[in-house]
């Protein structure tokens, strides 16, 4: 079992209302109203630029080289791979940069980001992480599930750009490097005194995850 799997199988509930939220279910089918989905986007733009500070502070508590190369391939991957994305599905959903600079962020968005941030400041790299890892393994996750369902992909599907983006090889990749580092980091820091707290972290950033999208469906 993963570390990753261990945090799981502890907020199995939050961990459920995050990956499989209607918000989700909806892009899969693809019915999810489009208001929801570009107020999503424009929020998740502004999320973006906040969870990037957030992993740069990974490279600030890295303990080695290894673990500040690897939190420095996080950052750039968010602000050289994922923020384009963000930028080209605006676009196709209308939205320009310009609406994106302008927006304003919603608490949810404060919410989910500054917790992250506080929740890495406090504690040590692997504090950070676990608060990291639903944002980061859970959409792999949302990712391989839709594309496994009949109209995930379907080019009729209005979402299947954003289905594609989450399921593709790199972007898997990406994730399943992510959890080897955790497994890492956990082996040389976890203890079960720490593991009620790491639990709860996990358990946070789920119920964060999914106060965003709630907020994307309370839009439409
Ligand atoms: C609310 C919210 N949660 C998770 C992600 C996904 N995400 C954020 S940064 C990143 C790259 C990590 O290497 C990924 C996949 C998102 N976009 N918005």
């Amino acid at each position: 079992m993963t570390f990753f799997d261990r945090l799981k199988a502890a907020s199995a509930a939050d961990w459920h209302s995050y990956v499989d939220h209607a918000f989700v279910r909806q892009m899969g089918e693809g019915t999810l109203p489009q208001p929801a989905f570009r107020h999503y986007l424009v929020q998740d733009y502004l999320f973006l630029i906040q969870f990037a500070r957030a992993y740069a502070l990974a490279i600030y508590k890295s303990p080695s080289l290894g673990d500040m190369r690897q939190a420095l391939a996080g950052v750039k991957a968010i602000l050289d791979m994922e923020m384009d994305l963000h930028v080209e599905l605006c676009a196709g959903w209308g939205l320009s940069r310009t609406d994106l600079e302008r927006a304003r962020e919603e608490r949810q968005t404060m919410a989910y980001t500054r917790f992250v941030l506080d929740a890495g400041g406090q504690g040590d790299l692997l504090d950070l992480m676990v608060a990291l890892a639903p944002c980061v393994l859970g959409y792999a996750e949302i990712g391989r599930r839709l594309a496994a369902t009949p109209r995930g992909l379907d080019p009729a599907n209005p979402y299947a750009r954003w289905v594609a983006e989450y399921s593709s090889e790199g972007y898997q990749e990406v994730a399943a490097g992510f959890a080897a580092w955790l497994d890492r980091i956990a082996a040389d820091y976890a203890t079960p005194a720490r593991q009620p707290r790491l639990e709860h972290l996990f358990a946070q950033a789920s119920v964060l995850e999914a106060d965003f999208w709630q907020m994307g469906l309370e839009a439409a």
